[in-house]
């Protein structure tokens, strides 16, 4: 079984190495529901016959952001060199990206245009696939493979077809370049059964692959390495409460460097709400919402074939704090929260006035609720709870109101700490107590590097290219 991938700080490339000539570019791209990241590297051990590799093996050498896929205009930024240091190239909205294949179309015209970087320098494509089903390892993809991410798609409605219209166009806009497929649910594996298992059928559970896979494993592969070599500690010793809270959120417990339990599902649906996810509900709501629930979906924005129900679409795309307040961005809920708060306090807001505080508490209950039953999952032993994702990296306002809940368990925060994260840099950034053993910790998330990374690790990939 092969659980979190050991921190790669110091690594020997043998002399004897056939392959250690790993030369090319390589191309990370990651389809989240809202967004498209796409980072490029240059493998830094460029055709080096023995090494000591110090830090990463990869160098960043621009990155293109692109979101508000889900709610037009979306916003594009190509960056020069690294994300905060960088030369930033072009921010702008653009009316003419509507999904993840346009998004990805306007990127490679700025590749061209801008970067002057021959397509051809490119070796391998990473992509982030959400739900691998029963693949853990990352694959080639070929026709079985993109078969298999296509059956799944289903499971990852907001995901999966992304990802392929990608897959798709770098098939045929980068042939010579080998699409390798990472999956956001191999991280997950170590979870034990009775904590994977639903309570059903199973009989059926297994026939069918009903059990929970659990998200966002490439960010916690990534966080994990990133807290051991900051903590300095092997990774395989620590235990962590990490948030991943975005568009889509979840929360993991990780015990002794693995998956122990994750808010996450089946599908990327349950758990915390997102954006426009509903997260848990009690399932029987949907067939009191609709009396449709289990027609098909007429919903043809995805590129490829994704076959969900009504029930699915209402609850992937037409609920989250997008529903309560009609915003997909939860820094214009905290604005308008705060905005609003005077009149909420006296009990004379509006029902308008008084929705981005409905759904501001509303999240962060839930983002407790699994908190606090991961914090007695782990037996209060916890080496550090970390924040990361688009929200738990910004909100000041998120991060307070979590640390607040903490604080009766004894793990306490630095209230002017967390005010700055932002002007602060480096992956990691402390906002506890400097004295308190137990760390609290934001944790700048980079799943395109994680890909990259492994990629240049792994042996097979060079020698097929
Ligand atoms: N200053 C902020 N405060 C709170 N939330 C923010 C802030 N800036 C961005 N966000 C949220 O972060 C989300 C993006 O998170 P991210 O993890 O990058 O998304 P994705 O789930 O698409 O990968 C945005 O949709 C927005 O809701
Ligand atoms: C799994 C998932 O929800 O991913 P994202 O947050 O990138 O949409
Ligand atoms: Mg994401």
């Amino acid at each position: 079984m092969r659980h979190a991938p050991p921190p790669r700080q110091t690594v020997n490339i043998q002399t004897t190495d056939p392959h250690a000539n790993r030369k090319g570019l390589i191309l990370a791209v990651n389809a989240g529901s809202s967004s498209l990241k796409i980072s490029l590297y240059r493998n830094i051990e460029n055709g080096t016959s023995h090494s000591q590799i110090t830090s990463e093996p990869v160098e960043l050498l621009l990155v293109s952001n692109i979101t508000n896929i889900s709610a037009p205009p979306a916003s594009f930024s190509f960056t020069l060199g690294a994300h905060h240091t960088g030369h930033q190239v072009k921010k702008e909205p653009v009316d003419s990206i509507r999904d993840h294949t346009s998004a990805f179309a306007h990127f490679l015209d700025y590749l061209k245009d801008e970067a002057k970087i021959d397509r051809s320098e490119i070796v391998h494509v990473c992509h982030r696939v959400v739900h691998g089903g029963d693949y853990f390892e990352p694959v080639v993809i070929t026709s079985e493979s993109y078969d298999h991410i296509e059956r799944l798609s289903d499971l990852a409605p907001l995901h999966n077809g992304a990802a392929l219209s990608v897959i798709k166009t770098c098939i045929e806009i980068l042939p010579s370049a080998t699409s390798i497929a990472y999956f956001d649910t191999s991280f997950h594996r170590s979870m034990p059964p009775y904590i994977a298992s639903y309570a059903i059928d199973q009989t059926i559970a297994k026939k069918r692959g009903l059990k929970k896979y659990g998200f966002h494993g490439l960010s916690y592969a990534y966080i994990l390495r990133a807290v051991a070599a900051y903590l300095k500690r092997d990774p395989n010793t620590l235990n962590l409460i990490v948030m991943h809270l975005g568009s889509g959120a979840s929360v993991c417990a990780i015990k002794d460097g693995k998956s122990l339990d994750t808010s996450m599902g089946l599908t990327p649906l349950t758990g915390l709400p997102g954006a426009t996810r509903a997260g848990g509900v009690d399932p029987s709501l949907i067939f009191h919402y609709t009396n449709k629930a289990g027609r098909m979906s007429h919903d043809r924005s995805q590129a490829v074939n994704v076959h969900v129900t009504q029930a699915e679409e209402i609850l992937n795309k037409k609920s989250g704090w997008k529903a309560i307040t009609g915003t997909t961005d939860f820094g214009e809920v905290v604005k308008n929260m705060k905005t609003n708060a005077e009149k909420v306090a006296q009990g004379q807001a509006t029902e308008d006035e008084a929705k981005w505080a409905m759904a501001f508490n509303l999240f962060t209950d839930r983002v407790i609720d699994f908190v606090g039953a991961y914090y007695l999952k782990l037996e209060g032993k916890v080496d550090a709870v970390v924040f990361s994702g688009g929200i738990g990296e910004r909100s000041v306002e998120l991060r307070e109101f979590v640390m607040g809940k903490l604080a009766c368990v004894g793990i306490s925060f630095d209230k002017d700490s967390n005010q700055v994260v932002d002007e602060k840099g480096g992956e990691v950034v402390e906002i506890g107590k400097p004295e308190d053993e137990r760390k609290v910790l934001v944790c700048r998330t980079d799943e395109q590097l994680e890909m990259a990374r492994e990629c240049f690790f792994e042996r097979a990939f060079w020698e097929e290219s």
